[in-house]
This record gives C-alpha cells, sequence and structure tokens, in this order.
C-alpha cells in the first residue's frame, strides 16, 4: 500500500507546535518533510524546544541561517524543488528574509505557500505574540468554556493549536495540492488560529438560537450545567464520564446507578439540574471506577471510565483498533487519523530526528556539491550535526 501524499516534498520552517503538528500529519501521510531548524548561534530571542521535536515524526532536519544572504540562496533553491513550504512565524518574517511568497512563487509557480499562524497575514495583530489561549480567546470560544463561577477554562493548547491550527492549515494543504493538479499553480494559505478555531466551532455559533447556550457559562447541556453530560469522581478516586442526552440513554443511566425515574425530576428539568448533580455524584462516589465500568460497560447509557494516558493505551478496545503505536524508541503515540481503507498512513517508526542531522543528505538531494556544501560549513550558515554512535 503507498500513502497518498508519497512524492510530496515539503519544507517546514521550525515553529513551536501548529507548524510541527501539520509537517507531521503530512509526513504520516506520505510526504518527504524537512524540518528548517534555526543555527544554535542565537542571534534570534526564539529558544529550541515546544514540538519541534516532540512532533518530528518521519521528518528530517537541516540547519540552515536565514538571517545570512547566502542561507536565504540556498532556501531558494530548496524552495524551487518542493511542492510545499510551510512558515510559522508571525506576519512579515519570511518577507524580511526575502523568501516571501512573491519571491517564491516567482521562482516556483508551482509553490504552494502555507503560512500557519495566530492572527492571520492581516490586520491590526498580525505581528503580535500570542500563543493557543489568546487566539482561543479572540475567536470568542473561550468565553464559553468552564464551569460555573469559575474563570473560563483552554482545554490545553489543543483547539487553537491543533483543532484550529495545524489541523485547518494541513485541510489547506491537501486542497491546495488538488486544486494544482487542475490549475497546475500553488498558492498562499493563510491559515491562522483565531479563524480556525472559529470555523471549528461552528456549531457552537449556530445554535445559538436554539436554546442550548441560554443559560450563563457552565449551566448549559453541554458545558457542565447538565448532570446527564458530566463527570463523576468514584469511590476509588477516579472518575466516569456521563454523556446519556437521548431519553433512551439516559432511562439506561438512570437504571444502572440503582436510582429511580419517578423519584426524580423531569431530565430537562434545568431549574433541578444542580440537585440532580449532587444526588448521581453521591452515588457514583458509593463504587470504584471498575465496579461501574461493570455496570455500564458495553450498554448504551453512554458511560465510560476516565483513562490516564497509559490507560487508553491499555484499553481492549483501543488495543482492538490500534489505535496507539509505539516506535523503535518504545515510545508510544496516537496512530494517524483517519484511517484510509486503501492507503492508509503508514507513520515512520524511527527514531526522531536531530537538529541538523541530514543537513549534507538534503543538499546533495538538492543538487548543493561537496565544495558548496563544505564553503556554507565553514561560513557557519549551515550546521551539520551527528548523531552520537551508540559504541
Ligand atoms: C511547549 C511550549 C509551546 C506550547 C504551544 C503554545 C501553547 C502555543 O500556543 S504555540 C503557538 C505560538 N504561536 C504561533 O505559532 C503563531 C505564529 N507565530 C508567532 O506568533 C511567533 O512565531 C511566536 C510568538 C510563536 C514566537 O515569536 P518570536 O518573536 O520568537 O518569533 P517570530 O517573530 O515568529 O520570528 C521568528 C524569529 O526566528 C528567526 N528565524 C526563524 N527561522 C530562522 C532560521 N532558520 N535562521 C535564522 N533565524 C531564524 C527569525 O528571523 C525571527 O527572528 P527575530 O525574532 O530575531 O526577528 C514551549 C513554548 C516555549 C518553550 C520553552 C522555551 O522555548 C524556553 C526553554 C527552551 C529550551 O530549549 C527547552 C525548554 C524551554 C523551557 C521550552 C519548553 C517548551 O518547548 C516551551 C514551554
Amino acid at each position: 500500500m503507498s500513502m497518498i501524499l508519497r512524492g510530496v516534498r515539503v519544507l517546514e520552517l521550525a515553529g513551536l507546535a501548529p507548524g510541527p503538528h501539520c509537517g507531521m500529519i503530512l509526513a504520516d501521510f506520505g510526504a518527504h518533510v524537512i524540518r528548517v531548524d534555526r543555527p544554535s548561534n542565537g542571534g534570534t530571542k526564539w529558544i529550541g524546544g515546544g514540538g519541534v521535536k516532540w512532533l518530528a515524526r518521519g521528518k528530517r532536519s537541516l540547519i540552515l541561517d536565514l538571517k545570512r544572504p547566502e542561507g536565504v540562496t540556498v532556501m531558494r533553491k530548496l524552495c524551487r524543488q518542493v511542492d510545499v513550504v510551510l512558515e510559522p512565524y508571525r506576519q512579515g518574517v519570511m518577507e524580511e528574509f526575502g523568501l516571501g511568497p512573491e519571491i517564491l512563487q516567482k521562482d516556483n509557480p508551482r509553490l504552494i505557500y502555507a503560512r500557519l499562524t495566530g492572527f492571520g497575514q492581516s490586520g491590526r495583530l498580525s505581528k503580535v505574540a500570542g500563543h493557543d489561549i489568546n487566539y482561543l480567546a479572540l475567536s470568542g470560544v473561550l468565553s464559553k468554556l468552564g464551569r460555573s463561577n469559575e474563570t473560563p477554562y483552554a482545554p490545553l493548547n489543543l483547539l487553537a493549536d491543533f483543532g484550529g491550527g495545524s489541523l485547518t492549515c494541513a485541510l489547506g494543504i491537501v486542497l491546495a495540492l488538488y486544486e494544482r493538479t487542475q490549475s497546475g499553480k500553488g498558492q498562499v494559505i493563510d491559515a491562522n488560529m483565531v479563524e480556525g478555531t472559529a470555523y471549528l466551532s461552528s456549531f457552537l455559533w449556530k445554535s445559538q438560537n436554539a436554546g442550548l447556550w441560554s443559560q450563563p457559562r457552565g449551566k448549559n447541556l453541554l458545558d457542565s450545567g447538565a448532570p446527564f453530560y458530566e463527570t463523576y469522581r468514584t469511590s476509588d478516586g477516579k472518575f466516569m464520564a456521563v454523556g446519556a442526552i437521548e431519553p433512551q440513554f439516559y432511562a439506561l443511566l438512570i437504571n444502572g446507578l440503582g436510582l429511580n425515574c419517578a423519584e426524580l425530576p423531569h431530565q430537562w428539568s434545568i431549574s433541578d439540574w444542580e440537585e440532580m448533580k449532587k444526588k448521581f455524584a453521591d452515588t457514583f462516589a458509593k463504587k470504584t471506577q471498575a465496579e461501574w465500568c461493570k455496570i455500564f460497560g458495553g450498554t448504551d447509557a453512554c458511560v465510560t471510565p476516565i483513562l490516564s494516558l497509559e490507560e487508553a493505551t491499555l484499553n481492549e478496545h483501543n488495543l482492538e483498533r490500534g489505535t496507539f503505536i509505539t516506535d523503535e524508541d518504545h515510545k508510544v503515540s496516537p496512530r494517524p487519523a483517519p484511517l484510509l481503507s486503501r492507503t492508509p498512513a503508514v507513520p515512520s517508526t524511527k527514531r526522531d530526528p536531530l537538529e541538523g542531522e541530514h543537513t549534507i543528505e538534503i543538499l546533495q538531494e538538492f543538487g548543493f556539491s561537496q565544495e558548496e556544501i563544505n564553503q556554507l560549513n565553514l561560513a557557519k550558515v549551515i550546521e551539520i550535526r551527528k548523531p552520537k554512535s551508540n559504541l
């Protein structure tokens, strides 16, 4: 089975988390992704770390100093021979390098120029720093997240960095690759986390007048207001997740809890939800998570254990599915999604690349002579790093 993005060549400029995740998605589905890392000679206030190292599966790494004109010349030669360039910087940085879309797409009209930012390529904030929580806040979505009487709560850096950021950018790149099969031309993708997150939350926006969100934050059906869409602590200090929304599933929940519907307020009596939550909490606190799993396991009561990451990798259903994979360093991580029947992703199981590990190999592949490579190395425009041998 060959992967759908085989043969697609991507230059990913090293970013913090969204960019690296987007590059990893492309690599997982067959693209040849080269990460352009910064030299260790400082000169920039940015320090390594973040997703660069953790989301490097299937990539190779080249260290190239883009603050040097020689580095820009090298980059332009690379960009003439690739399909996608993916840059994670705030607006204007690539233009400062002399690597903006006008230049690179003149060199290579087929180039897809993906720009993954927080605030987009225009607007008063386009040059302002930010992180997931800031983009989530500006999208309006963060105002809806969190329990009643508490401050709004950002669910890790999942929604803006990844849901509205890397995944949306990866979609844009695949759309542009597809369009290019008709037009033969590349284009610029302005992927940004404010708009990506807002778009991701279209359900929230389009259901505003459906009565789903008429209560204050934390008092609605899906934001921890409803007793039948909530989490509960068990007697052994673990937790269960309850999502019994429909009446037939709710009836199974009540039955499994050993309660009697006739003695409870109506499921949708919002004014009684607080009281019902207390009753459910008291009931869940009487048994262990394993005992509740025995009661609810495999039923339509929509009740599941809240698993730790490690427990999730050992869960029978996930094991049957192969939801998690292990690389040659015995590190476990989620299998790429979605699962395509004929051309599934075949993620690399190799260890992650070291920064600059493939500098020579990549430059040779792109037509640089050994003499040119030696000169670039001597001038510190590139950096060559070799993995320590295990001897
Ligand atoms: C794990 C933490 C990260 C979690 C994710 C976090 C929650 C996010 O939300 S990530 C999303 C961030 N936002 C965006 O990506 C939107 C677009 N990008 C930006 O807005 C900006 O890039 C920025 C705000 C993210 C960073 O701004 P910065 O000023 O640093 O950079 P830019 O303006 O974009 O300009 C780029 C500069 O870099 C130069 N450059 C680029 N490439 C090259 C090159 N090849 N050669 C030469 N120069 C290059 C370019 O010229 C620009 O230079 P100037 O700025 O001089 O103009 C992690 C978050 C922080 C991590 C910790 C931290 O890094 C410190 C430690 C570092 C150590 O190494 C490891 C441990 C750390 C504690 C580290 C740990 C984790 O990784 C973090 C906590």
